[in-house]
């Protein structure tokens, strides 16, 4: 993937988040594979990017390395002014595994990274959460218990929960059907229309990424940007 659609926000004042030449290369069993190459954005606080591509062409490693989880081979990764050195409690990120703690309940799931980083839900904004997100009546069930669809919105609420400056989120709404999808995009756009939180949301799907995103960049499998749309600038 070769990617530099937008290497400054042009406003003259500091990024949210600003990435400058990230390569990375993967030292696989069959010798290094290069992923990323080139790859300059910035993003500002409450903008919304959403990232299509084929499987493989390195979407969920770029979100790893935005998330601080693996660094990058080249280049420079910069968070609030600050170069990316791990992960940090106001970037989030919603794993296609969902990534839940198997041993605590949905509704201890949500609360849990919230608590420990100091933005605990008060009783009313975790009832609204689990309602929206259609997860009331299971909220007492284990991740082992669930459907896949609710998995899915387990980890969007806990995510939602922590009020990140930047949501990172691989294909967040794959496993949910077209009614449930629809229902989380519009509590989706409900809940970012009311923050200042930046997305970053990678998808398969082109209606998604019309729906979820100001911004889409198209990753074509092999050689980088296909396309790079803007609404609204
Ligand atoms: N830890 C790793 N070690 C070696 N190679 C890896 C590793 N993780 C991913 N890769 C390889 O890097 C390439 C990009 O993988 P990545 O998961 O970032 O793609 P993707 O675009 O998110 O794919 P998908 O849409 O299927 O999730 C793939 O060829 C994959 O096999």
């Amino acid at each position: 993937m070769k990617w530099s659609p937008m290497s400054s926000n042009g406003k003259g004042r500091e990024a949210l988040l600003q990435l400058d030449d990230v390569g990375l290369v993967y030292q696989g069993s069959h010798g290094p594979q290069r992923v990323l190459q080139h790859i300059s954005l910035s993003l500002d606080e409450g903008q919304h990017l959403t990232v299509v591509g084929p499987s493989g062409c390195g979407k969920s490693s770029l979100l790893r390395l935005i998330a601080g989880l693996q660094a990058p081979t080249e280049g420079q990764i910069c968070f609030a002014g600050q170069k990316m050195t791990g992960p940090r409690p106001d970037l989030a990120i919603v794993f296609q595994d969902y990534g839940l703690f198997p041993w605590k309940t949905v509704e201890e799931n949500i609360r849990l990274p919230g608590q420990l980083h100091h933005h605990s839900l008060n009783k009313d904004q975790l009832e609204k959460l689990l309602q929206s997100l259609d997860l009331t009546a299971v909220r007492k069930h284990y991740p082992g218990e669930l459907s896949g669809g609710q998995k899915q919105r387990t980890a969007l609420g806990r995510a939602m929960a922590m009020q990140p400056k930047l949501l990172l989120m691989d294909e967040p709404f794959s496993a949910l059907d077209l009614a449930m999808r629809h229902q989380c995009y519009d509590l989706f756009r409900k809940y970012i229309g009311t923050s200042s939180m930046a997305t970053i949301i990678v998808t398969h799907s082109p209606e998604e990424a019309a729906a979820l995103g100001d911004k889409t960049v198209v990753f074509a499998k092999t050689g980088g940007v296909i396309e790079d749309v803007r609404k609204n600038e």
